[in-house]
């Protein structure tokens, strides 16, 4: 008796392992597939794949796997997020995937990003992304942005004044995410209210966290939170919208006015639930990765005292012939070369966005390699930025790396590449120049804990402390 009952309780247990078993083993059935491990069933090596990013050493999973599986080919297989991946590797990989994006391959997402932003998989997550791209392109060129530089000018001279002079010693990350969130709110939303931003900025924090973290809606988990936080900027973000559409009725309001009156006269009849999650996207898309470049430039200057010292001396030429009072104007940042290469070379050895997936839309062949259908592929921006054949010593902190003609094509992969490429790239420029000025303008400092190195990824990559520094005024 008590036999059966434990037989038929183990048993739809049982079953459904083997099922779980089955239909793993079955994505690593085709012949000629590239070499690598498929992991345990269902959790694959999302384990190792979290944990070496959780040391700081994402490019790590990579390294490991390449020297085991892959030296010479370039490609090797996992199984991560729940499902069979190719990794691909080196400036060939980067290449295949960027040009072949829609032809053989497009934009993946966890399944976690589209709990949390729903409209985009009603949509179609490539389909949104492409109007997306198309509706706010003309908002991120160049030509755009030079009507930005006195607004990014004004926000970062507040900053500075308000949040960190008079200051003798200060955390640098929540400060840094606070600046580019300020400059996100005024551009998109004219949002200009610090204490409306401020309290936008927290849901904004636990969205972030939550879109990689494990799908499972439970009361208290990081993915229930971003949930419960996405809904909350996206009633805000409609309610300005309503606002704003009465304001452009009325002609107080014209598409130039903002990002948002532009999405708005141009996107025709879209339900409001949509443009809020087209603008949503535009925030975090902006939120975080700006003000990791602008934490690490601080740690790095602090590290590295000649290359703050010739930061330094360009911005003091720009500021030779102007006014006291007088702002930043767009020939001012076209000058700001070395300030510039400094950055890049932050994002070579930190990049905001590791890497990202793509998703084979038909089967076929890379490196002699068989790709299934439905198959996802990871490009890591990590494990190229760190390989020593594209960037000697990878290691050493060197921005004359992107003196002359700079890196080959297809190695140095920030912002992605192809048609995908992130189309906040000179946005993002702007605003880490500006930051950029103001802070070596008036400040020296020096880190509180000078030894400390350590990165945590959350999901991003952060200094473990938040970089605490001590600060002192130019003198
Ligand atoms: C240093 C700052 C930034 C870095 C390193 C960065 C990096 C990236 C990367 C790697 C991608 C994915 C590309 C791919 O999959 O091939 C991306 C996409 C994207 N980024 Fe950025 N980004 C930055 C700043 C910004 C800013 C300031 C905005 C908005 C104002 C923005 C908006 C977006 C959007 C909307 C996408 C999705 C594009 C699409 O799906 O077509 N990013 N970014």
């Amino acid at each position: 008796m008590y036999l059966t009952i434990i037989f038929l309780f183990i048993s739809p247990i049982l079953l459904s392992l083997l099922f779980l078993l089955r239909k793993h083993l079955s994505h690593f059935s085709y012949p000629n597939l590239p070499p690598g491990n498929a992991g345990f069933p269902f959790i694959g090596e999302s384990f190792s794949f979290l944990s070496a990013g959780r040391k700081g050493h994402p490019e790590k999973f990579i390294t490991d796997r390449v020297h085991r599986f892959s030296s010479s080919v370039g490609i090797f297989k996992t199984h991560i997020f729940g499902t069979p991946t190719a990794v691909v590797m080196g400036a060939s990989g980067n290449k295949f995937l960027f040009t072949n994006e829609n032809k053989l391959v497009v934009s993946w997402w966890p399944e976690s990003v589209k709990k949390i932003f729903p409209s985009t998989v009603k949509m179609n997550i490539n389909e949104g992304s492409k109007k997306l791209r198309t509706l706010v392109t003309p908002f991120l060129k160049p030509e755009a942005l030079r009507r930005y530089v006195g607004i990014m000018d004004e926000i970062a001279s507040r900053h500075f004044e308000t949040e960190w002079a008079n200051q003798d010693q200060l955390i640098v990350f929540p400060l840094t995410k606070k600046f580019t969130f300020s400059i996100a709110c005024r551009l998109l939303l004219s949002m200009d209210d610090p204490e409306r931003v401020r309290k936008l900025e927290e849901p904004f924090r636990m969205v972030i966290v939550g879109m990689f973290s494990v799908p499972i809606d439970l009361p208290g988990t990081r993915f229930s939170r971003a949930i419960k936080a996405s809904r909350l900027i996206r009633k805000e973000v409609i309610a300005i919208m309503r606002m704003r559409k009465e304001e452009l009725k009325a002609r107080k309001a014209s598409a130039e006015h903002d990002i948002l009156s532009h999405l708005l006269m141009s996107i025709g009849e879209t339900k409001d639930e949509d443009v809020a999650d087209k603008i949503i996207g535009l925030l975090v898309g902006g939120y975080d990765t700006a003000s990791i470049v602008c934490t690490f430039v601080v740690h790095y200057l602090a590290e590295y005292p000649h290359v703050y010292e010739h930061v330094l001396q360009e911005q003091k030429e720009i500021l030779k012939g102007k006014q006291e009072k007088e702002g930043l104007r767009w020939e001012d940042i076209e000058k700001m070369r070395f300030s510039w290469n400094v950055a890049c070379e932050v994002m070579r050895m930190v990049p905001p966005i590791s890497g990202t997936f793509r998703e084979a839309i038909d089967h076929f062949s890379f490196k002699g390699f068989y790709i299934p259908k439905g198959w996802k592929l990871y490009w890591s921006a990590n494990a190229t930025h760190k390989n020593p054949d594209y960037f000697p010593e990878p290691e050493k902190f060197e921005p004359n790396r992107f003196e002359g003609s700079g890196p080959r094509p297809y190695t140095y992969v920030p912002f992605g590449g192809g048609p995908k490429m992130c189309p906040g790239k000179e946005y993002a420029r702007l605003e880490i120049l500006i930051f950029i000025h103001h802070l070596v303008k008036r400040f020296k400092w020096e880190k509180v804990f000078p030894k400390e190195t350590k990165i945590v990824f959350d999901p991003l990559p952060v200094p473990a402390k938040g970089l605490p520094i001590r600060i002192f005024p130019q003198s």
